[in-house]
């Protein structure tokens, strides 16, 4: 059992967690599907809201589901890749973005704003780059698991939601090198243009992705193995927060390209990992909706957005705390005095 005053020290008590995680409450999900034919509406007319709030109680633990503490928390973590020019930024924007962050100028800042979202920043060792994963593996097993510790403790009993989100040049090459890793293909269907690189460096960030597999290739035995080969501090923290808030009954929303791959490194592991988890939105980046696709889940919105910071996911929070509003506070059919179905 997962114990936050005791984080894990190497990768395989971070398995060992895997392999013990808690299942969703089907006490409350059976309370819900009581109460959900009773309110004033046809059985099943609130569409996807009604999954949501069915979602939102089994993995919060409770027949109401609660939306009144939502949290972002941005992580933020510097990669050794962008020696090899594959970010049409570079990797000063990190810290100076980070003071943005602080200073509520960033687009999350706004978005956290305007949903009624608590904000948090946390750097993860930004000042010292990840290893250049096109040299050598982006991290060491302590390393990789101290990140993911970090993450882990962004959690707290008591959220109704989490979204992880993240700030760090050159993690969309990240992400498409553990994509390419976890699902094939070739790095051509993973890798795009993130911060809007041109076609000579897209070939090139290609080649970076591709070369990178083939590289670490004998090394990368589980989803762990491919998020310490190829990954970055920040994407291992994502991780840790989603295996933290599956046990604190912290349901999470996905954010873009580099959030869900953060994820998918769970899923390899074991394919009901992410089931407390739900997709915010699918990003402009080409390789985020295949990736999706793998992970067997349905994004919430579909707004051309393509910025990570968990942006999209926090712009999505609102339809769920309509579909916990509508569960929680809708008339019965007897309350109300209103006729139900022949
Ligand atoms: C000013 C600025 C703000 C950002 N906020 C998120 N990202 C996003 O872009 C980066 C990934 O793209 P790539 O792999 O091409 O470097 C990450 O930092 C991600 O969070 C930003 C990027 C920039 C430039
Ligand atoms: O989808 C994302 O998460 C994304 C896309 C581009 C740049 N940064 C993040």
């Amino acid at each position: 059992m997962f114990n936050p005053k005791h984080p894990p020290q190497n990768l395989d008590e971070i398995r060992a967690l895997l392999a013990d995680l808690p299942s969703a409450d089907s006490e409350a999900q059976a309370a819900v599907l009581q109460r959900e034919p009773t309110l004033t509406k046809p059985a099943g007319s609130l569409g996807r809201l009604e999954d949501f709030s069915l979602w939102l109680a089994g993995w919060q633990g409770t027949s109401r589901p609660n939306m009144s503490r939502p949290r972002v928390t941005v992580f933020a973590g510097s990669h050794g890749v962008v020696a090899q020019g594959v970010s049409a930024f570079p990797a000063t924007v990190n810290q100076q973005m980070v003071e943005n962050f602080i200073n509520g100028g960033a687009a999350i800042n706004q978005i956290c704003k305007s949903v009624d979202a608590e904000l948090r920043v946390m750097e993860v060792a930004l000042e010292i780059p990840t290893n250049d994963f096109s040299q050598e593996p982006a991290m060491d097993d302590e390393g990789c698991a101290e990140a993911m510790a970090f993450g882990m403790s962004a959690i707290e009993k008591g959220l109704d939601l989490f979204v992880p989100g993240e700030m760090g040049i050159g993690n969309t090459s990240s992400a498409a090198a553990i994509a390419h890793a976890l699902y094939g293909g070739e790095a051509a269907d993973w890798t795009g243009r993130g911060t809007g690189i041109d076609d000579e460096t897209l070939i090139r960030k290609t080649r970076v992705v591709g070369d990178a597999i083939i590289l670490h290739k004998n090394q990368m035995h589980d989803g762990l193995d491919v998020l310490r080969c190829v990954g970055g501090r920040e994407i291992a923290a994502m991780a840790g927060a989603i295996i933290a808030a599956r046990f604190a009954r912290v349901p999470v929303l996905l954010d873009g390209y580099v959030s869900c791959a953060a994820a998918a490194v769970l899923a390899a592991i074991r394919p009901d990992a992410l089931d407390h988890c739900l997709v915010g939105h699918v990003s402009a980046e080409p390789g985020h909706s295949r990736l999706i696709e793998k992970l067997g889940k349905k994004a919430l919105i579909d707004f051309g957005m393509r910025l990570g910071e968990g942006s999209g996911a926090a712009l999505a929070i609102p339809l769920l705390r309509a579909a916990a509003e509508c569960h929680n506070n809708m008339a019965t059919f007897d309350k109300a005095g209103v006729d139900g179905k022949d």
